[in-house]
């Protein structure tokens, strides 16, 4: 495994990214190690997915460095070295899905097909191979894309909700997927709403609002900060969710008030 003179597998260094007038994201900073499970929380709209994109290279900050085992994220050496599942799943519905993978393997100039075979059958859409993506169920997008992603075993894997829609044994063996990856000491980044796995399975959460990077720490550490007995009270309070509730319920009360 490569690290940086930091010893950092990946550093965010005080990046911001701002879409004409406002700031999508701003000043955030992160290191994450190899060999680990860490989580993006955020409401909605709070910057993950732009978080996410800049990580990846697919988008330039205003300002600030991101750097994969000391190299820029915009090098084409980092980029071999990065997976992502997007959240959307834009896919070419007119291909099947191992021709939607021998398209990822020309992009990288590889030949993974062996490794794409071997994840589809982990996950079991292997018989789904010479299916058009047009067929394809919600969760068998998810699967096709969550290969595409690993099959070139990069050192950092990026996921956008990935258990979004998945049943719970889709979700089950994901989720095994991830812990085999990660002990084979690659690291996964993991934008999330699901406060449960956040707290299951991240060993580091960054929790994100309105761009700017509120509190980090593991779940344990923040649950203790806060007080909190779960990781949905955390986010509620680093976020300030908690705090406007008041305010809230004073407006929806105005509008349903007996006149
Ligand atoms: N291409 C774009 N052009 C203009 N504004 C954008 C663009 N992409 C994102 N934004 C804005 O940046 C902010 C952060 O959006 P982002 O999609 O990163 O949030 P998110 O935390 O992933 O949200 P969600 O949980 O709803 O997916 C939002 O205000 C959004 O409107």
């Amino acid at each position: 495994m490569l690290f940086s003179q930091s010893g950092a597998l990946l550093e965010v260094k005080e990046i911001s990214k701002r879409y004409r007038k406002a700031k999508a994201v701003d000043e955030i900073s992160f290191k994450m190690a190899a060999g680990g499970i860490y989580g993006l929380l955020g409401p909605n709209g709070s910057g993950k997915t732009t978080c996410l994109h800049l990580i990846t290279g697919l988008v330039q900050p205003s300002r600030g460095i991101i750097t994969l085992n000391g190299v820029g994220v915009q090098d084409k050496k980092s980029r071999a070295m990065i997976g992502f599942a997007p959240d959307d799943l834009p896919l070419p519905a007119s291909l099947t899905g191992r021709e939607y993978l021998s398209f990822h393997d020309r992009l990288r100039g590889r030949d993974d097909g062996s490794r794409a075979s071997a994840l589809a059958s982990a996950l079991g859409i292997e018989g789904d191979l010479h299916r058009q993506i047009s067929e394809y169920s919600h969760g068998m997008k998810r699967k096709i894309q969550i290969i595409a992603a690993t099959m070139h075993r990069p050192e950092l894997l990026i996921l956008d909700e990935p258990f979004r829609g998945l049943d719970p044994e889709s979700a089950f063996v994901l989720r095994d997927l991830m812990e085999t990856f990660v002990e084979s000491g690659r690291s996964i980044l993991v934008a999330t709403h699901d406060m449960l796995r956040a707290e299951r399975e991240c060993q580091t959460v960054h929790i994100l609002h309105r761009g700017v990077l509120v509190d980090s720490g593991s779940p344990a550490d923040l649950r203790k900060k806060y007080g909190a007995s779960d990781m949905e009270t955390v986010f509620l309070e680093a976020t300030g969710v908690i705090g406007g509730r008041r305010e809230r319920q004073g407006m929806v009360e105005s509008v349903f008030a007996s006149e």
